[in-house]
């Protein structure tokens, strides 16, 4: 495991998104695992501003979301799927047919999220997926409990999450309570992971995950510490309480 801790948000994102145009570069088919949430918003502000002004190419890249609310559509201001088009694709060449986004609005969700893993390995498995990290320590929306699903599934969030993503919304009433992620499994599969964590509020998460020497199903994240490719990018703030 590789970490960096750089000065603020910004240089943390143009980090994330340097090693993101590097893999792109080697590799112009790329399957990228997309992130949402405030943390990823940098590194794609960055990854567009080297598509315009470096000639980044995306039109052969093919992207995969972690998750998407449960009964959202997908042109709800609110959506994954709404976020994902206004902070990246929709200023980047990536090609629609290449862009997933789990559909929070379908009925037999079983077999959805099957065909949802399925398509990940038609593509030969995730390349490069991208993090955030919850207040709680959810990676996509596996949030802690006694055991945690392999593949994309159904979940039901958490109040600690309700609560952190209410912030979007205009009350914590209106925030889903069912959304649908990809698995631990479907994550650890990624051929290399980095994750991100910005800000004093991810202080103590990042704390938890990185002074400590058990893994547990109760902090998600910290199944990434089996992994044999992972790159922790946090900023100051973040790792304010990290045992240096
Ligand atoms: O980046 P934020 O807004 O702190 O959210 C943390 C994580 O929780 C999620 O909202 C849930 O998947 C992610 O999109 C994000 O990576």
């Amino acid at each position: 495991m590789q970490v960096f801790i750089e000065k603020d948000y910004s240089a943390m994102s143009k980090k994330a998104a340097q090693i993101f145009a590097n893999e792109i570069q080697q590799k112009p088919d790329l399957v990228l695992g997309l992130a949402t949430g405030s943390t990823p918003i940098g590194t794609y502000q960055e990854l567009i501003r080297m598509h315009k002004e470096e000639g980044l190419d995306f039109s052969k890249a093919v992207s995969f979301n972690l998750d998407e609310y449960y009964g959202l559509a997908s042109d709800n201001p609110q959506s994954y799927n709404y976020f994902m088009f206004e902070n990246l694709f929709n200023h980047v060449n990536i090609k629609k047919e290449n862009v997933h986004i789990p559909n929070g609005l379908v009925s037999d969700v079983e077999t959805y999220c099957k065909q949802y893993d399925e398509e990940i390995e038609k593509y030969g498995g995730i390349d490069l997926q991208l993090l955030g990290i919850g207040v709680n320590g959810h990676i996509g929306f596996n949030e802690p409990a006694e055991e945690l699903v392999l593949g994309t599934h159904l979940t039901d969030l958490t109040e600690d999450t309700i609560k952190a993503n209410s912030r979007f919304f205009d009350s914590p009433e209106e925030v889903p309570t069912k959304a649908i992620t990809m698995g631990i499994g479907s994550i650890m599969k990624a051929k290399k992971i980095l994750l991100l964590a910005s800000g004093k509020n991810k202080a103590e998460i990042m704390a938890k995950l990185l002074n400590s020497d058990v893994v547990t199903t109760k902090v998600p994240a910290s199944l990434l510490m089996l992994h044999p490719d992972v790159t922790i990018i946090m900023d100051e703030e973040a790792a304010s309480l990290c045992k240096r």
